[in-house]
């Protein structure tokens, strides 16, 4: 079985005794290409840490992360970047947008750093399941947070990359407006293999992935395949 992102024995330590603090400490993880996994843990549990160390965004004290095969601490900076944008896109907690860009700028931003075609339809189609049609032309300073959000997500989708890595995509929309956001991310996911790695704090929404790993302490404490596993995707 080949996996698309595998984590071997992640550890990721702050500061020295008698104050060091075990953000991670020994996970291993192996997610398969098309899978939907769901990170769920209390504050401080490490989660952000783990999808941060996934995404080759911040270095592990030890362990190593593999994406298609790659090692990434293997790679410098300069390919890291370019290896980052071509396979993954990141939904942060404070959405990360460029505030002197407008909505549709910030959305197909990672399409033309990468010097691609925009394909003008799956980005209409993403503009309107978010419904961020009428936004287009705002600058994305002037959002919500809400709206933020869903700017972050349709751009994290827009270039269709292998892996999305999401840190609480929908926390700051409402529980409605958060199932109909996951299920549109399911459905493109789905539609083009993309794998999807998010953190939650909601079990609702923690349940619709395939597949749920509980975080504590640094630590996996649980794995379960949900009942939407198996076919119901
Ligand atoms: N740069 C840092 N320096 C020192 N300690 C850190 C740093 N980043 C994270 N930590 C600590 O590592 C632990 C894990 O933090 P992390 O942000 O991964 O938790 P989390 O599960 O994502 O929390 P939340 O749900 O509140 O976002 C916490 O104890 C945190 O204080």
């Amino acid at each position: 079985m080949s996996y698309i992102l595998q984590a071997k024995d992640l550890k990721k330590y702050y500061g020295k005794e008698p104050n060091l603090t075990k953000a991670l400490d020994g996970v291993s993880l192996n997610i398969r290409q098309g899978e939907f996994v769901s990170i769920i843990g209390t504050s401080g549990s490490g989660k952000s840490t783990l999808l941060n160390m996934l995404g080759g965004l911040d270095n592990p004290t030890s362990g190593s992360v593999v994406i298609r095969g790659k090692e990434i601490e293997r790679m410098n900076d300069e390919q890291l970047t370019v290896f980052r944008r071509r396979n993954i896109g990141f939904i942060f907690q404070d959405y990360n947008l460029v505030p002197v860009l407008n909505v549709y700028q910030n959305i197909i931003l990672p399409i033309e750093l990468d010097g691609n075609k925009v394909d003008r339809e799956y980005i209409d189609r993403i503009i309107h399941f978010l419904h961020l049609e009428e936004k287009l032309s705002n600058l994305s300073s002037n959002l919500s947070g809400g709206q933020q959000q869903r700017v972050a997500i349709a751009r994290a989708l827009a270039s269709k990359p292998a892996i999305i890595l999401a840190d609480e995509p929908t926390g700051n929309l409402d529980s409605k407006t958060s199932q109909d956001v996951l299920r549109l991310m399911k459905v493109t996911c789905k539609q083009f293999h993309q794998t999807l790695v998010m953190i939650t704090h909601n079990p609702e929404i923690a349940l619709m992935a395939d597949r749920m790993i509980r975080i504590e302490d640094g630590r996996i404490v649980r794995e379960s395949q949900t009942e939407t596993s198996g076919g119901g995707r």
